[in-house]
Formats: structure tokens, sequence, C-alpha cells
């Protein structure tokens, strides 16, 4: 079968297999150099990947561009089988409110409490309070702060505001989790339990993206990854990058 997903199937498979497919996607920020070049990739439905690289490689780039924050300089970018480089502006929320997202900078609301942030995405969605109630301080138990659940954001270390945003993320079993460095500010017994809460959250259906600098992690759990290098995806696939990288993911056919 051929890489074609015209704009027509696109907007015709909704519910397609891929989740997230970028075709020959570039980005630059104003009058920047460019971040990406033609990067292409598909993350199934159900999936679990990593995208990792170095610092400044465009991993939260990527992420950026997955939650809709971003939109590229050029190419296509397809979420949920809809093209949302042609989707209508106001349509978009209705496609975030399918993802978790975990920011690098946590994003948590400074007067809230602990289980109001992680509450928010209930309460968005209309759930009885009673099950907000029950779900969200057994949740914030499972990822260790059952002492925190009144505490404001500023009062908590950066591995505990970690917890909360991980927490507030997943609360609605999101379609698309994507999360960046989720495990940066915690130590590694911590970020075990964190990936072992994604995988949970994979197997019940949700597709997981996870950018990280943690290559013990990545070592660990046996997923998909994306490999980011000079502006270009380098690897996909299971496992390391091989040596000669640059031979790695042949182009994408460009669609006539
Ligand atoms: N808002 C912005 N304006 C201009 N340039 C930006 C902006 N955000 C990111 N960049 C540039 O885009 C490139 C990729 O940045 P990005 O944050 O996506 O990388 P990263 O792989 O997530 O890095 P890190 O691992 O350090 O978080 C970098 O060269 C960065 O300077």
């Amino acid at each position: 079968m051929s890489h074609d997903t015209g704009t027509r199937e696109r907007r015709d498979d909704p519910e397609g297999q891929s989740v997230v497919r970028f075709d020959h996607v570039g980005l630059r920020y104003d009058l920047g150099p460019e971040v990406f070049r033609d990067i292409g990739f598909t993350l199934p439905r159900g999936s679990f990947h990593f995208l990792t690289g170095g610092s400044g490689a465009g991993k939260s780039s990527v992420l950026g561009l997955c939650y809709l924050a971003l939109r590229p300089t050029r190419g296509g970018i397809s979420l949920f089988g809809h093209d949302v480089t042609r989707l209508p502006r106001r349509l978009l929320p209705r496609l975030r409110r399918r993802m978790g997202v975990v920011f690098q900078d946590f994003r948590l609301i400074d007067h809230l409490s602990a289980m109001d942030n992680v509450a928010l995405p209930l309460r968005v969605s209309g759930a009885p309070e009673a099950d907000i109630r029950r779900h969200v301080p057994e949740l914030l138990a499972w990822v260790g702060l059952a002492d925190h659940l009144n505490a404001k954001p500023p009062t908590l270390s950066g591995g505990q505001k970690q917890r909360v945003a991980i927490a507030r993320a997943v609360i609605n079993r999101p379609d698309l989790l994507l999360a960046d460095e989720p495990t940066g500010n915690v130590d590694d017994r911590i970020g075990m339990r964190l990936l072992h809460l994604f995988e949970e959250l994979n197997k019940m259906g949700t597709t997981v993206l996870i950018a990280t600098h943690n290559e013990q992690l990545v070592q660990r759990f046996p997923y998909g990854r994306l490999h980011l290098d000079a502006g270009r995806l380098t690897w996909h696939g299971v496992g390391d990058p091989p040596p000669d990288r640059a031979t790695a993911v042949p182009p994408r056919p460009r669609q006539s």
C-alpha cells in the first residue's frame, strides 16, 4: 500500500489507524533557522513511543506540533485522522480535549490545590463530583502524593509538581498522551512507577509519546523510538539508532 493519505482520505477517515501522522513537516520559529526539514512518521493507534535526541534537537517542538500549540511551516499533520493543517481553528479544541499533555514546565495553576489541579479536566468534561472525590485522591496516592492533596503548587518540590502534572494529564484517560521529560525531576524508583502508569494507560488504549533524555528508561522499556538529530528524524524503530543514522529512515515518497 502506498503512503498516500491525501486530504480527502484523511478527512473521510477520522478514526483511522494513525493517531498522529507527520508528512514532510518543516518548522521554523519566526525568522530563525529551520528546526526540522521534512520529518515524517506515523504513530498507530495504541502505540507507545519514546522521542529522543540531544538538547535542542526539537523534541518539545514535535510535541508542540502534536498538541497544536505550533503550526508547521510546511508539510501536513493529521491527528486522529483529521488533517489539522486544514481544519478550521474553531474545531481544534475538540481534538485537544482528547489529549493529555505533560509540559516540561508543568503549567499547574498555582492558586488551586493539587487535588483541584488534577480534577480540572474531569470538571471540564462534566464528571460527577462524587467520582472526582473518589478518583483524584486515588491517583494522587498512586503517584506518591497522598499527603499533599491540599498542597498548592508553589509549596511543592519540582518532582512533586511533575507528578501532579502527570496525574492531571492521565486522569481523563486521554486518547493521546504527550509527555515532555516526565521523569526529569524524580528519582529512579518514582520514574519507573510513572512509566508503569503510562504502560497501564497504554494497555487501556491510549497512544503514548514521551520525550526523554533518560537513556536508562528507553533501554528498560522496549518500545518504539523516534530519534531526532540536527533537524532530521534519524531513527524510527525499536532499540538504539544504528551507528550510520543518516540512512536509518528512508525519505518518504512525496505525494503528487
Ligand atoms: N519559542 C521559540 N522561539 C525560537 N526558537 C525556539 C523556540 N522554541 C524552541 N526554539 C528552538 O528550536 C530548537 C528546538 O528546540 P526544542 O525545545 O524543541 O528542543 P528539545 O529537543 O526539546 O530540547 P531540550 O531537550 O533542551 O528541551 C532549538 O534550537 C531552540 O532554540
